[in-house]
């Protein structure tokens, strides 16, 4: 397929040399970065310089698309890079997406990794943890404080949230709350810490997301990498 995306093979094609600017690819820090590699790849994009390196204090990176670079950010930071304009393009939770509900962004590809699920967690010896939604107000740890107020407010239940940035499954133990909002992947977390999951709130993956404005102003070149990144998931 033939993509309007400036050719590493050309000499001269650096965007920077054409006037426009170079698209900036916003990728999550963590469990993430390692799972969306072989999408990269399919999608023929390499990052280079010392991108494989972990310990570099590198940020951004150059690609073998002299076009675009790509930077690594923390998971929460991706939706805000891509919100802001900082990034064009980014790959991002869609937990992170639902926490922050920025009306910038756009997430037309759902990549399919990162799967897992926000859910409402209490201790297991509390039965009436259960009952949570009937009553007026709940204590509730988590780093999704955003997740956690509308899902309780929609049932008229009014959540006072504890922030904190991991480790939820203590809070309930030690008495900073009585639920936690939490992500849940094969379980073995909430049962390691004496937890249970109570509800799920939604169901999560990794999208592709854009900038709104960008894709408008820039429908060719951001067009043509949704693209490649469409043909890449189902290559
Ligand atoms: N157990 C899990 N299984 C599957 N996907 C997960 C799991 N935990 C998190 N994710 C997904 O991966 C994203 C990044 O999570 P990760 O644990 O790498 O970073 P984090 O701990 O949220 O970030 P930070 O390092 O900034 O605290 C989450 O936003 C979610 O979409
Ligand atoms: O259901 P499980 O398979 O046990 O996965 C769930 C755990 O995964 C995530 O934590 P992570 O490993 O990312 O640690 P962190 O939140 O402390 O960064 C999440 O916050 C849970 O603690």
């Amino acid at each position: 397929m033939d993509l309007p995306i400036t050719s590493p093979s050309l000499p001269g094609s650096r965007a920077a040399d054409s006037g426009t600017s170079d698209l900036i690819l916003a990728l999550p820090k963590g469990r993430i970065l390692k799972e969306v590699q072989p999408l990269l790849a399919r999608a023929g994009l390499i990052p280079g310089g010392d991108f494989h390196d972990e310990d570099s204090r590198h940020l951004r990176f150059p690609t073998n698309h002299p076009g675009l670079d790509v930077v690594r950010v923390r998971p929460f930071d991706v939706a805000t890079f891509v919100a802001h304009g900082g990034a064009q393009i980014g790959v991002c939770g869609a937990d992170v997406l639902m926490e922050f509900d920025y009306p910038e962004i756009y997430a037309p590809l759902d990549l399919g990794i990162g799967r897992c699920r926000v859910s409402v967690a209490g201790p297991v010896d509390d039965p009436i943890a259960e009952e949570a939604n009937r009553w007026s107000r709940v204590t509730v740890a988590t780093k999704y404080p955003g997740i956690a107020r509308r899902h309780f407010a929609a049932r008229g239940v009014q959540a006072e949230v504890v922030s904190l940035h991991g480790a939820m499954e203590l809070a309930p133990s030690l008495g900073l709350a009585r639920l936690i909002v939490d992500l849940v992947q094969t379980g073995s977390t909430l049962k390691a810490n004496g937890l249970v999951e109570r509800e799920v709130i939604a169901q999560v993956t990794s999208r592709l997301i854009v900038n709104r404005t960008a894709l408008k102003t820039e429908p060719e070149r951001i067009g043509a990498w949704l693209a490649r990144f469409r043909e890449a998931l189902t290559a």
